[in-house]
């Protein structure tokens, strides 16, 4: 499958007084999970509506392969969107509401069965929507998103309203998508809630692009930080204040900030200084993602 590249170029949208997306640019990649993070309010619905052709932008434009959404032939066969969970007719049931869109794209009604199934749905497929809980809607706008089988998936906050088993079941689903060579947008506030089935990542903030790299790049950007057990710490502190580390009391040993175990280790090799553990902390992506997407202001 060679699925299209999503291209956002300078695109902008003014609601009134408040300019919800900025002047944004990125790309999105065939075979690859892209996580399109921001904070409530960043501008990331609105930007989808602009891909799909439900908001009109302001200016700049984003395509779908070599033209915008509504200018292709079938686009829901292109590009499989769920965007709101909530958008769906209550008296419908979940194959009904299958139904609807089945001729849209042009797909038959065991098709709608096969999706219902692949959700996790079936169960469900005659019970009205109005029953369904946030969860079971979820997989319903998962199902409309793929019943053409579509080369693009577009995905607003998934996870949402997904209990644990439904959040590992998504993201290997995203990851399946990627490996098949398809194009997957998700967006999410929560870089933790994506990090596990991202590999691209593009982080928004007050409409406007704020990081745009691979997930391993962004790791990278993050300030490294070791776990170290010494029988001397107070002599590995004033070693790690010597080199501009810091570092804090934790249990047994000592949190160093601003060195990879390997340099701890390396500094600790040539000063003589016994260890009895060092391990690499994780990155605090977390709080990387915060500092990104801090009010232009405070920055
Ligand atoms: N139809 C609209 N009319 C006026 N303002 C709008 C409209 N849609 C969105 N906005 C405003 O645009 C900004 C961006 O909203 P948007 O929903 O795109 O953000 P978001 O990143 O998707 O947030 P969330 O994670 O909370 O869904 C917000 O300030 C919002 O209030």
């Amino acid at each position: 499958m060679s699925a299209p590249v999503l291209a956002i170029e300078g695109l902008t949208k003014q609601f009134g007084a408040v300019r919800a997306v900025d002047d944004l640019t990125f790309t999105v990649r065939p075979g690859a999970v892209t996580g399109f993070l921001g904070p409530n309010g960043a501008g990331k619905t609105t930007t989808l509506r602009m891909l799909l052709g439900l908001t009109r932008p302001t200016g700049g434009r984003a395509l779908v392969g070599d033209r915008e959404y509504a200018a292709h032939p079938r686009p829901g066969r292109v590009v499989g969107a769920a965007l709101e969970a909530s958008s769906f007719h209550p008296g419908r049931t979940g194959l009904g509401h299958l139904e609807v869109f089945a001729p849209q794209v042009g797909v038959s009604r065991a098709r709608c069965r096969q999706v219902l199934e692949a959700v996790g749905l079936d169960h469900a497929a005659s019970q009205r929507v109005g029953r369904y809980s946030l969860g079971m809607r979820q997989r319903l706008g998962l199902a409309t998103a793929l019943l053409a089988d579509p080369p693009v998936i577009v995905l607003d906050e998934p996870t949402n309203g997904l209990d644990p088993e439904g959040i590992v079941w998504i993201r290997r689903l995203l990851r399946q998508f990627a490996a098949e060579g398809r194009t997957v947008l998700v967006s999410s506030h929560l870089l933790r809630e994506v990090e596990a089935s991202v590999d691209e990542v593009v982080v928004i903030a007050q409409g406007r692009l704020r990081h745009a790299s691979s997930l391993a790049e962004l790791r990278t950007r993050a300030t490294p930080a070791a776990y170290v057990v010494a029988p001397r710490p107070d002599v590995l502190a004033t070693l790690a204040t010597d080199r501009g580390w810091t570092t804090t009391a934790d249990g047994d040993g000592l949190v160093v900030d601003g060195a990879t175990a390997a340099e701890v280790g390396a500094a600790a090799h040539t000063a003589g200084i016994e260890l009895h553990e060092l391990v690499r902390r994780d990155v605090d992506l977390e709080a990387l993602f915060f500092e990104l997407t801090r009010p232009e202001a405070n920055r």
